[in-house]
């Protein structure tokens, strides 16, 4: 061993001043500590620089569904306030929801699938939905379903478990793998852009009130368009009012009362309280479906926009349930829902269709009308129901069915005021329009 190397070997066992403490000790100590600070300060600039990262990326949208009741100055009158400020206790809403504000489209949209489809259509038509969708993920709450999940759920679309035919499809039962029931709905339309149909759903899966049917997810491969929807197990309430073959109606009164009030609910939550607001347009009695509690779950809302106009038209018009300006001009507006309220209100209440051509008055609103100027109203309950309700009760009742049916749109009520309305106790029954009833 050299001189040099020797010394330095005697200095680093020399104890030092501090603690008597080897020098070689101390040396080992000060490169520890040297190590872990340079360490801490390396980590400590790497979150930095995520974080700005992160915040710089986390883009903004406006945003399709916000509750309008968060904004100051929506309501237009304090009647609309106190309703509207009720009325949030009904919607379940999470607070996930209300984070996700600026962000519009599902994880569904970025996928492979969605968005190829998307570029070979008409990608510049899409604006927003292919702007957006390859940066915002994992939004909707809707779930990504495949088709072979699908197909394992309903026993592949087979007939036992078809539950029904409608005017948009057909529908069949299934149970997902975490055994959730659910309507598997197949629409029977392709022709609709996939585009229109990936933002429609996009608005209708954001919807969350327990009076509208939930769209928990969709599909789309080739011609297939399929909406996975809650199910509701206790059919509709046109089966209740005309397929039921019973003598009494299972359908009571305060049931009928419940039916009319959720239904109304849960259309001004559509009207109301979501932006952009979502009309119904086909708002009828196969549309209302109900639990075993007998609550109403309306469905098909926002549907028919997919569609021809015409289509919507012609449909409506043969139910019964059209408003007179729709009819005449073909603009569908938020007063053009509540007219096919008030149609369904006195369904609900007669237990009349409301076009019914065996009567001499094949229109219920007609007819009815010419009741309560004949001051009949007690004659125009279901005979099917057992318990009449209190003519004060049904006055009241009646009274906002024919104010939603005004030939006049203009002097429908909004459905907010409805809500209300059905449930003042003591309304005075005095109203220019309907002076018999007073
Ligand atoms: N979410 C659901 N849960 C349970 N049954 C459902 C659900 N959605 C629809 N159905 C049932 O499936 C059948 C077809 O429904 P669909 O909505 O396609 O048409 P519809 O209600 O008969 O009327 P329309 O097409 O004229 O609106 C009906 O018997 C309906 O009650």
């Amino acid at each position: 061993m050299s001189s040099s190397a020797l010394s330095l070997k005697k200095r680093l066992l020399k104890p030092t001043s501090f603690f008597g403490v080897k020098s070689w000790v101390l040396l080992v100590i000060f490169i520890a500590l040297f190590t872990v600070v340079t360490l801490i300060i390396s980590l400590l600039c790497v979150i930095h620089y995520r974080r700005r990262k992160s915040s710089k990326s986390n883009f903004r949208l406006p945003n399709p569904i916000v509750s309008k009741t968060t904004h100051d100055g929506y309501c237009n009158s304090s009647l609309d306030r106190r309703l509207l400020s009720r009325n949030m206790s009904d919607i379940e809403m999470n607070s996930g929801k209300l984070q996700q504000h600026g962000r519009v489209f599902s994880d569904q949209l970025a996928s492979p699938q969605a968005s190829g489809r998307i570029q070979n259509s008409s990608a510049m038509e899409l604006g927003p939905v292919s702007m957006y969708s390859q940066m915002v993920k994992d939004v909707w709450r809707g779930k990504k379903f495949s088709l072979k999940e699908l197909e394992v759920a309903t026993n592949g679309f087979s007939k036992q478990n078809l539950i029904g035919n409608g005017d948009y499809g057909i529908v069949y039962h299934g149970i997902l793998f975490d055994n959730t029931r659910v309507a598997v709905k197949r629409l029977v339309s392709d022709r609709f852009q996939v585009e229109d149909f990936i933002a429609q759903m996009e608005v209708i899966g954001f919807v969350r009130h327990k009076n509208l049917v939930k769209l928990l997810g969709y599909h789309i491969e080739r011609a297939y368009r399929l909406l996975v929807l809650e199910y509701v197990d206790n059919r509709s309430l046109h089966h209740w009012l005309h397929e039921c073959s019973k003598l009494v109606s299972p359908l009571t009164w305060s049931i009928r009362l419940k039916i009319i009030q959720g239904i109304a609910k849960g259309l001004a939550y559509l009207h109301e309280d979501i932006e952009p607001k979502i009309l119904h347009r086909s708002l009828i009695s196969s549309n209302v479906l109900l639990d075993h509690q007998w609550d109403p779950k309306v469905s098909n809302f926002g549907l028919a926009k997919l569609y021809n106009p015409e289509w919507g038209i012609n449909i409506m018009e043969s139910l019964g349930y059209i408003a007179p300006e729709y009819a005449s001009t073909g603009d569908f507006t938020e007063k053009s829902d509540i007219y096919s309220f008030g149609v369904l209100v006195m369904e609900i209440i007669t237990g009349r269709s409301p076009i019914d051509r065996s009567q001499p008055q094949p229109y219920v609103v007609d007819w009815l009308k010419s009741m309560v100027a004949g001051q009949k109203i007690a004659c125009v309950v279901d005979p099917k129901m057992l318990e009449k309700p209190s003519l004060k009760e049904l006055k009241r009742v009646l009274l906002v069915a024919l104010r939603c049916v005004d030939p006049d749109s203009e002097h429908r009520p909004q459905m907010g005021e409805v809500i209300h309305m059905l449930e003042l106790r003591d309304l005075m029954f005095c109203d220019s329009r309907t002076g018999s009833m007073a």
